[in-house]
């Protein structure tokens, strides 16, 4: 399942012109406040007609302007995740989730009540009322709702926005499990680069009405056109070695040992691991003495200038790219070239918890 989107739209002021598809995985939609994600969004799901444009979902033409074709919205076959739940408070979890039921169409063949309430762990939660819900778990069932509805693609719009971090860290595996283990597009809204890192496939970074970047999220998060020099970071793919007794958790980034607070993964299993550019220090020698416990060594494979006084720094490290935003003044003192060998110190605490994520489709 696909979904293909080719759209121009105006409005006083704005202009709209995109085209990305959003294959099987989580394609997010990243950008700035006013960069036409909502506008996108909307065209989607049938609450705004384009000027100009062809959606298609799968086999099924959302909307095609040349051919005169427009789906009603509730022919589209879309599940929603909203940032609020929305679920009707005076039904059970369970009635909630087979209400999703009756938007499948009959002969759609979608995931089973038993399948979602496993996937999204709502076992215990079945007789109970909104009410007597966490504002996390209501999350989960609204998740649930959405995908018993068969839908042949999934619009999430900033679905963490309104949970505070202990809830959206709790929130955050499902959605992983949902991008790993359903075959529906996930079309996810979101200007958090955090997010962005953990749960992308495919990022769409919107920028003034138009497509910035499309890609991978290591190689859209670490573009500065795209994202903007304070967003920008870096993605490493790491192995969990080991849980340590002082609270530590032991990475290998390939042949590089990563130190960070404990978090919560198996050993053996591959997490990705957000770093800000503005939060890695460089150093020509390697560094010693520091209280820093990550020195990553690597040779530097390009320095770009920004419009500002920062450069951004770009290290090869084994087969991975680490990026360090330092002022220009700094590159140039230290005599920074390409080619050279230099050595990354990053404090271990910063990187945050929901700049972890695990997965196998990285
Ligand atoms: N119905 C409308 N009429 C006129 N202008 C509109 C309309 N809807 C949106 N716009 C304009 O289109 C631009 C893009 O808005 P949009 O809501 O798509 O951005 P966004 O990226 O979703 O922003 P946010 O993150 O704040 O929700 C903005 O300049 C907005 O003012």
């Amino acid at each position: 399942m696909t979904l293909r989107v080719s759209l121009s739209h105006h409005f006083d002021g704005f202009d709209l012109d995109v085209a990305f598809e959003a294959p099987r995985g989580v394609t997010v939609l990243f950008g700035p406040s006013g960069s036409g994600k909502t506008t996108v969004i909307n065209a989607v799901a049938g609450l705004l007609r384009p000027d100009l444009g062809r959606i298609v979902s799968d086999d099924l033409v959302l909307v095609d302007t040349q051919a005169r074709r427009n789906l009603p919205p509730h022919k589209r076959r879309i599940g929603y995740i909203f940032q609020e739940g929305r679920l009707f408070p005076h039904l059970t979890v369970r009635q909630n989730l087979l209400y999703g039921r009756w938007f499948a169409p009959r002969d759609a063949r979608g995931e089973s009540l038993g399948r979602v309430v496993e996937l999204l762990g709502l076992d215990h939660l079945l007789e109970r009322r909104p009410g007597a819900l966490s504002g996390g778990e209501k999350q989960r069932v609204a998740i649930g709702r959405a995908l018993l509805a068969a839908p042949k693609l999934i619009l999430a719009d900033e679905p963490l926005a309104a949970l505070d971090e202990t809830r959206k860290a709790e929130i955050l595996p499902y959605f992983e499990r949902l991008r790993d283990e359903v075959a529906v597009p996930i079309l996810y809204v979101s200007h958090a680069s955090a997010e962005v890192a953990r749960l992308a496939t495919t990022v769409v970074a919107l920028r003034a009405g138009k497509v910035a970047a499309v890609g991978p999220p290591g190689q859209v998060l670490g573009d500065v056109a795209a994202v903007g020099a304070r967003g920008a970071s870096s993605i490493l793919t790491a192995r969990v070695v080991a849980h340590h007794a002082d609270g530590l958790t032991e990475l290998a980034a390939g042949e590089v040992p990563l130190w960070l607070p404990r978090i919560e993964a198996a050993p053996g299993r591959v997490v990705r691991v957000r770093i800000a550019a503005q939060d890695v220090i460089l150093a020509r020698e390697v560094p010693r003495g520091l209280s820093a416990l990550n020195i990553l060594s690597g040779t530097i494979a390009e320095i770009r200038p920004g419009q500002g006084p920062g450069v951004m720094v770009t290290l090869n490290i084994g087969t991975q790219r680490l990026s360090a935003r330092i002022t220009r003044r700094s590159a140039q003192a230290m005599g920074l070239a390409a080619g050279q060998i230099c050595h990354a110190v990053l404090k271990s605490v910063a990187v945050a918890p929901e700049d972890v994520g695990t997965g196998t489709r990285l």
